[in-house]
């Protein structure tokens, strides 16, 4: 085990009633990395960062942070620490300012470090609105600045940008991607693969409470056999002959295109070009999402 990583957890295990949450769960993320806890609903994400956390005790097994033990709960090591969590903690019926100074007293962190921190998520000019008059995106915002208020080293984000349109995702997204690069280890949730590919070093997939795969998203998706779309216009081929001639492949066809997905599509492209059937060609390689899905053998239910 490296004594320097950030987080180091090891076979956690943990049981709810007769609810296997975690059965044995054993990662680590080093210092400054960006890393991504994937799975669907219910696969013990929560469970494991409440653990990591300090929040929650486990049956069995150990994390650490910065080679301490989370469990007993340890102030030092929560002064090291910001979390968000899904659902904003906010206080009620105050304004942005007031929330994020509040936290600030908490912390004992000068007020001026507040009022910087809602200028670096682009709040400033929300300040004296109150909490429950922003949108969704400047809520999360909000919320990420008050995780970050004290300065911690480590970062905590369940679902971050959740619910959000697009556009504030990708504006969260540099937000995110400063945060790491100011130095700070970041753990994130999300269901959206494209966030996790974009941002992650690395990604641990879970899912019923184990660890399926964990390691850079490119070498997931290399790992995990995930197959290449090569797209043709139906008019230049015929669905048929290439079902026969590549039948690992799966072959699918509406009235103006044909899907060949295949593993090896080097051989696909060959045929085609032969056939003389490039025009208006798409190849799309594979992406987390196919490695996800092929690893947790089901829909994505975000
Ligand atoms: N306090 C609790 N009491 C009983 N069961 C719980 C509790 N918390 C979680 N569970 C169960 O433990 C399992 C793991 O839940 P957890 O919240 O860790 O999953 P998750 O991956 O975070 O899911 P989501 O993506 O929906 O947030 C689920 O089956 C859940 O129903």
């Amino acid at each position: 085990m490296d004594a320097s990583a950030a987080i180091a957890v090891t076979d956690l295990r943990k049981t709810y009633g007769t609810t296997t949450a975690l059965d044995g769960v054993s990662f680590e993320v080093g210092q400054g990395e960006f890393f991504g806890l994937l799975g669907p609903n219910g696969a013990g994400k929560t469970t494991t960062l409440e653990i990591v956390e300090g929040l929650r005790r486990p049956d069995s097994g150990q994390a650490l942070m910065f080679g301490a033990p989370s469990w007993p709960p340890n102030p030092d090591l929560m002064r090291r620490i910001g979390v968000q969590s899904q659902t904003p903690a906010f206080f009620e019926r105050l304004t942005a300012a007031e929330q994020i100074h509040a936290f600030a007293k908490l912390y004992r962190v000068p007020a001026v470090r507040a009022d910087e921190m809602l200028a670096a998520v682009g709040l400033s000019d929300k300040a004296r609105t109150r909490v429950e008059q922003l949108s969704g995106g400047q809520a999360q915002r909000l919320a990420i600045a008050c995780a970050l208020v004290h300065d911690p080293q480590l970062v905590f984000l369940d679902e971050p940008t959740a619910g959000l349109d697009p556009q504030a995702r990708r504006n969260l997204w540099d937000l995110l991607r400063d945060i790491n690069a100011a130095g700070r280890t970041v753990v994130l949730t999300t269901h959206y693969m494209d966030e996790a590919e974009a941002l992650c070093h690395r990604v641990a997939i879970i899912d019923h409470g184990r660890i399926l795969e964990c390691g850079p998203p490119e070498t997931l998706i290399q790992k995990a056999d995930a197959v290449t779309r090569v797209i043709a216009q139906a008019a230049l081929v015929d669905a048929g002959e290439l079902r026969r001639r590549f039948p690992e492949a799966t072959v699918t066809e509406d009235d103006t295109r044909i899907v060949i997905a295949s593993p090896d599509p080097a051989p696909v492209l060959a045929e085609l070009a032969a056939r003389g059937a490039l025009r208006d060609l798409v190849v799309k390689g594979a992406t987390l999402e196919d490695a996800y899905l092929t690893l947790t053998g089901r829909e994505y239910r975000a």
